[in-house]
């Protein structure tokens, strides 16, 4: 049996009334015998049971799916019937109270499709991407000179992916002129938000009490929200000014070019430019950063495989200066880290749709009482499936050798299209439009990192530690890493020997 249901039967429309109802004058009763909120909080919670967001539906069934091939079938093969996600399971959703939609918070239709194509076909093509080759290079350089001077590892490297993201969002003259400073409480603010999540998700699931059990919780979510429209709109305004006739290469650009054909031409509105481009700088920064943290982490525990990488990485780069994107596509074992940094420690650890009807019902199989009516939700379980025994040798080992020729994972595909051994990027119509810049900028990291350090663990009583922390959306390290770097000397840049 490839997949666990766990019922949650689905209420008609009338009963869910009755049980507000109900609910309200349980509410007025129970804090009448309270005397403080805080008591009426923990009276209400167990009577309601646990208030935290956790990815499902409020109605309707949870499936969970853990085989790789149900999963292949229903994303792959009926991928017309898992185009749209649950409510209530994306940040922006909660944020706006489901008002201003992102790509990933959008119902599958015009506003989704013109979206997803503009930033898939616009910004993060290829093509588009190597525009971004100098600003690569300068936050390389930045991050090295940083981690040399002793600067928190996976700190480090989190400001380096979200400087290149913020460029890519808003252009180079905006973020220059922003400086260093602000850049960082932006990127600090960001992470606040997505820590602070979790705490968030009962105003979805519940949002008429929620908003009264926790105001000062609430007041929070609108002052966040807020702060972001303050944050970004001031620079999208800049970014509406100075548009001349030249070259549109920022995200923000192309959103504001944006027309949604099929909504009667309508441009994006400011609640939707805002949502979108929080969702460039958070999906984009935190999932790649997670996983060059983790592939950094394993390297550091793994000495032996960071030495044969960088004899790879040795001769293949040329003598002086950065490694470049053509170099990286001859070193096949840097792919191999990276695929099984990916495949042992997704960031994003599960897959959410909301599915209704027959065609779901057939594709994931034998369902006791197939979908109801109203829908399910269906949580495809991306680290599981990464480490099923059936597919993968000593699953929870890391080992990048099975990614080279006559390993389980030669010629690993990672859109899923052939077949589906591991998702880091999701499948199906809706899978990542991220994974190729994703990938460029982690083997590009990893291999200049790697050529430019040695990377040790940073004490006896410092080890690396590799325990995972599942914040909202995200699987991060618990313990940021922190390793002893020691400069190889092999650039102009003279020998250095730092703990970070
Ligand atoms: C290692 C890096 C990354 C990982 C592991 C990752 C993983 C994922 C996963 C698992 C999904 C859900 C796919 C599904 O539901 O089938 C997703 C969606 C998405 N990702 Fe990424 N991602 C990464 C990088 C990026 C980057 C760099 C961007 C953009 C700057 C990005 C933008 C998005 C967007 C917009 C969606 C929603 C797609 C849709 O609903 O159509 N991601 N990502």
């Amino acid at each position: 049996m490839g997949h666990l249901i766990t019922t949650l039967p689905p209420l008609p429309d009338c009963i869910n009334s009755l049980c507000f109802l109900l609910l309200a004058t349980t509410l007025f009763l129970v804090s009448l015998s309270c005397r403080s909120r805080t008591d009426l909080q923990s009276c209400l919670l167990r009577k309601l049971g646990p208030m935290t967001q956790r990815g499902s539906e409020r109605r309707g069934q949870s499936i969970q799916v853990t085989d790789r091939a149900v999963a292949h079938r229903a994303l792959v093969v009926h991928s017309a019937a898992f185009l749209d996600r649950p409510t209530g399971a994306v940040p922006s959703t909660i944020l706006t109270r489901n008002r201003h939609y992102n790509i990933l918070s959008a119902p599958y239709g015009p506003y989704w499709r013109a979206t997803r194509r503009n930033v898939a076909a616009g910004v993060l093509h290829p093509s588009r991407v190597s525009l971004v080759d100098g600003t690569r290079a300068r936050v390389l350089g930045d991050l090295v000179r940083s981690l040399g001077s002793g600067a928190p590892a996976g700190e480090s490297l989190h400001f380096a992916v979200y400087s290149i993201l913020a460029e890519m969002c808003f252009g180079m003259d905006v973020v220059s002129k922003l400086g260093e400073t602000r850049l960082r409480a932006m990127q600090k603010f960001q992470r606040d938000i997505l820590l602070a999540l979790p705490s968030f998700g009962v105003f979805v699931r519940y949002p008429r009490i929620a908003k009264l059990l926790y105001p000062s919780r609430w007041r929070q979510v609108l002052a966040l929200r807020r702060q972001q429209e303050e944050s970004f709109l001031p620079l999208v305004a800049t970014i509406k000014s100075n548009r001349d006739t030249g070259v549109k290469s920022s995200y923000v650009e192309s959103l504001l070019e944006l027309r949604i054909h099929e909504d009667g031409g309508r441009p994006v509105n400011d609640g939707e430019l805002v949502s979108l481009i929080s969702e460039f700088l958070g999906a984009g920064t935190e999932s790649t950063a997670a996983a060059l943290e983790w592939t950094m982490a394993n390297l550091v525990k793994r000495p032996d495989l960071q030495r044969k990488l960088r004899v790879e990485v040795d001769a293949v780069a040329s003598a002086e200066g950065v490694i470049e994107e053509a170099e990286l596509s001859r070193m096949p074992y840097l792919r191999a880290v990276v695929l099984e940094s990916l495949r042992r420690h997704p960031p994003v650890p599960f897959v959410l749709r909301h599915v209704k009807g027959d065609e779901a019902a057939k594709a994931l199989g034998s369902l006791p009482r197939g979908v109801p009516e109203s829908g399910a939700t269906v949580n495809f379980l991306v680290g599981k499936i990464g480490r099923d025994g059936a597919a993968w040798s000593d699953p929870t080992q890391f080992k990048p050798e099975r990614f080279m020729p006559g390993g389980e994972g030669e010629g690993a595909d990672l859109t899923c299209t052939r077949e589906l051994k591991m998702m880091p990027f999701g499948a199906g119509r809706r899978a990542c439009p991220g994974f190729s810049m994703a990938m460029l900028h982690l083997q590009y990291f990893v291999a200049n990192l790697v050529r430019e350090f040695e990377w040790w663990e940073a004490g006896e009583d410092d080890v690396v530690d590799l325990t995972e922390f599942r914040g909202f959306f995200f699987t991060i390290m618990k313990h940021p890493l922190r390793a002893r770097l020691v400069r190889r000397g092999m650039t102009c840049t003279p020998p250095h020997d730092t703990a970070v």
